[in-house]
């Protein structure tokens, strides 16, 4: 386990940023923390990795508690900030030297290091430019970099693609893909689900300071399949198909849309194997599709709001 947090707790003031927070994070994998602009997500990384301290609960980072071997601890993460940290009048190489310093890193190390991480994030021919030339994207790369230089071996990554172009967002995805194929474990936080879907190994929601699921894709979208839309396009008229359907136990909707027969049914009720028999018997089928909820039916189930791009509706 890289990670364990239980019960944590985080108050400002009146506002209860952290409310009851558990997570676990196992070695190798990626973990998405989804969750909409205020959810929590930066304060969690915060309390996580001992930037803030927290009002009660455990943190458990390398199987070593948080509170007492904090400097060992923090040796061996890299945090990639939300806002970009870098010295803009520093060379790009110059600025890896100076974050790798901070982690105690020298000589020839160090210019391994920065050689090898400047090859990652693909910066390796600017590594003399100043970063004040750099686009946006070429920025989030050396930010992400800078987090890199010494070698950690768990990096947490607080939105680390935000207001860059699809192309830098891409690439910054397959090197977080990369690194955690090299054996990184990854914590990226984010407010777009198409990047939780594209990287994660595991997900976690948080909403509104609490963390309302967390597992696999596969075992949130279960928690909330309890029906299954099917639809089925057929070679002759679907009148008497959607009589015998809409008897069928479990199905809860069968209808004409179009040239399409639309049907709802409960998820086990083992209905595809139904409906392609009734249809059978009257002209057979020309295409059978089922539709599977997705992770933004996820958090629309179980928070009853939409997440677009970290605005929720
Ligand atoms: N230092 C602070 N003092 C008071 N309130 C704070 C402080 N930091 C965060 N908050 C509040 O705590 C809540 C959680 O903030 P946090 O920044 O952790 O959310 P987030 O999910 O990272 O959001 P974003 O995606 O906008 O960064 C928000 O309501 C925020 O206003």
């Amino acid at each position: 386990m890289i990670a364990k947090l239980d019960n944590i707790v985080k108050r400002y003031g009146n506002h209860l940023a952290l409310d009851c927070v558990d997570i676990q994070i196992s070695e190798g994998e990626i973990l998405g923390l989804l969750g909409p602009n205020g959810a929590g997500k930066t304060t969690l990384i915060h309390g996580m990795i001992g930037l803030i301290s927290v009002d009660s609960g455990e943190i458990t980072i390398f199987g070593k508690d948080l509170k007492k071997h904090a400097l060992e601890i923090k040796r061996q993460i890299g945090l990639v900030t939300q806002e970009v940290t870098i010295f803009e009048e520093l060379s790009a190489w110059d600025n890896l030297a100076f974050f790798g310093g901070i982690y105690g890193i020298r000589g020839d190390e160090l210019k391994k290091n920065i050689e090898e991480t400047l090859e990652i994030v693909g910066l390796t021919e600017y590594k003399n430019k100043l970063p004040a030339k750099f686009s946006g994207g070429m920025k989030r790369r050396l930010n992400i970099a800078c987090a890199l230089v010494h070698k950690p071996k768990f990096l947490v990554m607080d939105e680390p693609t935000v207001g860059i172009d699809a192309q830098s967002r891409n690439y910054i995805l397959e090197t977080v893909r990369r690194l955690n194929g090299e054996g990184t474990t990854v914590l990226y936080t984010t407010h777009y689900i198409e990047e939780v879907e594209a990287i994660s190994s595991r997900v976690a929601i948080l909403d509104q300071g609490r963390v309302i699921a967390q597992g696999t894709k596969k075992e949130l979208i279960q928690k909330i399949q309890y029906e299954e839309r099917i639809t089925l396009q057929l070679v002759e008229s679907g009148e008497e198909v959607i009589e015998e359907i809409q008897k069928l136990s479990g199905v809860k909707e069968a209808y004409q849309q179009g040239r399409e027969v639309r049907i709802i049914s409960e998820v086990g009720a083992g209905n595809i194997e139904n409906i392609l028999t009734i249809s059978k018997k009257h002209g057979g089928v020309q295409n059978i599709n089922t539709e599977q909820p997705t992770l933004e039916d996820v958090f629309l189930t179980l928070t009853g709001k939409q997440l677009r791009d970290g605005e929720v509706e």
